[in-house]
């Protein structure tokens, strides 16, 4: 039975200190939930009963990785069950911290606030990858982790459900005044009105993005009596009655209800303005639980005070306090009291995937792709880098190795790469390659591979102009 070794090493710029010795460390255990609930824990845990080899990026005790954001339980336990060194804090780290903490880190874990600029990515000389424990993506430069080899993943709709639930409950709020009545209510006064509260039967929800959370908002809607139109930049099959229309114009004619689930881009910045308040019905009202930069706030108060809009729900802004307790003020954002001093308005600190349900679901998720990405060099499910799996090594297979290059996507790579396999006496028993843009990935198991040599390979490797990040899993 083939002892799991445990070396490899990270680039040359961003080195970690890393066992030549092939030394055996903790057999690797798929944690239980590795094959429950997704298609790739199938895929690992049907590998790992046909007595698949072990690999290992380093000493698993060596694996630095820090949690920022309060990062799910589950995830937290699946990390620490397979020896890394796991830290981890509630909040978000300003940029000076972040700096300073990002240098020795292997992995990283973040949420929604955490920002991965270039300038902070570029002091963080050990990162391999970056686990982000939500849906957006926006908060990383994802195209300079990219070129510097740098595998960043998400959870793509683990957390769309709750934000779909929130909403409808929004949609009933709003319509019905229940914020500024609870608020009455907890302050003392006896308010008992029915002046412009509706019912949403009937009504018309425009959705803005008919992606994951879209779609599914779209069927809870219907199933209220509501009629649904959505705006999308691509052409998207209507699920039930619902109905694409041509523009964002369009749609802001013809909604009572318009609630926004796009991700923040440079076209999405300020979607929501003066001229589409001009457009909306009046006494229509707005929604956003995407991202803060996609409505222009002080054109939404404008608005709102002049009785356009008849209400509004806000779960993201701009800037976001980095913990809990944290004040929201003016400080933060220029125009915060004032919007606190509207009527009808819902104002929630981005709580729209926040469910027990859907952190725990993003905890595993996130959790397993990182160990898929640590040990085994598979980046299904990446954003940034080229999908690439393989079929794991065996126990059968004990001079075996797994090597995985990333590097510029320029002609040529491939046979230099085989060029120097092939010179150390290697047989490449499978081999898959893709690319994104000018990043190339490639992997390849490769036989007869004596401890000594992976050094070779690897300097080899690291000596092409091509490279990026070269690894070596045995
Ligand atoms: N409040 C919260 O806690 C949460 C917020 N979000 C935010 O919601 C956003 C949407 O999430 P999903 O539905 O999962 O994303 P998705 O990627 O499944 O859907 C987004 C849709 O927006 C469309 N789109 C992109 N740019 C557009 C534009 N300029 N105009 C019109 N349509 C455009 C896309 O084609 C896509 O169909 C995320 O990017 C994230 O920022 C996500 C989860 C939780
Ligand atoms: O609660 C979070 O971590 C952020 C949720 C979110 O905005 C997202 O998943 O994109």
């Amino acid at each position: 039975m083939a002892v799991p070794r445990d070396i490899a090493k990270a680039p040359v710029e961003r080195a970690v200190s890393y066992s030549e010795s092939g030394s055996p460390t903790t057999t690797f255990h798929s944690p239980p939930s590795a094959s429950q609930g997704s298609f790739m824990g199938a895929l690992v845990h049907r590998a790992a009963s046909a007595a698949a080899k072990q690999l290992k990026p380093f000493n698993t005790k060596e694996v630095k990785i820090l949690l920022l954001e309060n990062v799910n339980q589950t995830g937290r336990d699946i990390l620490t069950a397979q020896g890394y060194q796991v830290e981890f804090l509630k909040t978000s780290l300003p940029e000076d911290q972040l700096i300073e903490r990002i240098r020795d880190v292997h992995v990283l874990g973040i949420r929604s606030k955490t920002k991965l600029t270039a300038k902070v990515l570029q002091e963080a000389k050990n990162l391999l990858v970056v686990g982000c424990f939500c849906i957006g993506t926006n908060q990383v430069d994802l195209d300079y982790a990219a070129q510097h080899g740098i595998a960043v993943f998400n959870s793509p709709f683990a957390n769309s459900r709750s934000v779909a639930e929130l909403v409808i409950g929004e949609i009933i709020s709003l319509a019905r005044q229940l914020g500024d009545r609870s608020l009455e209510m907890h302050r003392g006064t006896w308010n008992k009105v029915s002046s412009k509260c509706w019912e949403i039967r009937g009504k018309t929800l425009g959705i803005v993005g008919y992606g994951h959370i879209g779609s599914q908002l779209s069927v809870l809607a219907e199933a209220m009596g509501m009629t649904v139109i959505y705006y999308d930049v691509l052409t998207l099959m209507a699920i039930g009655t619902s109905r694409q229309v041509p523009t964002l114009e369009a749609l802001l004619e013809d909604a009572d209800f318009v609630t926004l689930h796009v991700p923040e881009t440079p076209e999405t910045k300020n979607m929501i303005s003066t001229k589409e308040f001009e457009r909306m019905k009046k006494g229509s009202y707005l929604i956003n639980a995407s991202r803060g930069t996609v409505v222009d706030i002080p054109a939404l108060i404008k608005a709102m005070r002049a009785g356009k809009i008849a209400g509004a729900a806000l779960d993201v802004y701009p800037n976001e306090p980095a913990a809990n307790g944290d004040y929201f003020v003016n400080e933060l954002n220029g125009w915060a009291e004032d919007l606190r001093g509207l009527g009808n308005i819902i104002l929630t600190p981005h709580i729209g995937g926040s469910t027990e349900e859907a952190q725990r679901a993003i905890g595993v998720e996130v959790a397993e792709a990182l160990v898929r990405y640590i040990n085994q060099g598979i980046t299904l499910g990446s954003v940034n880098l080229p999908e690439v799996t393989m079929r794991s090594l065996t126990v059968t297979e004990p001079k075996h190795a797994r090597v995985i290059y990333v590097h510029r996507n320029v002609p040529g790579v491939l046979r230099k790469v085989n060029e120097i396999l092939a010179a150390g006496e290697h047989n490449v028993d499978k081999q898959t390659s893709d690319s994104k843009g000018d990043v190339a990935y490639l992997m390849a198991d490769v036989s007869n591979v004596e401890t000594e040599q992976i050094k070779d390979i690897r300097d080899s490797l690291d000596s092409l102009s091509s490279r990026i990040l070269t690894r070596v899993l045995y």
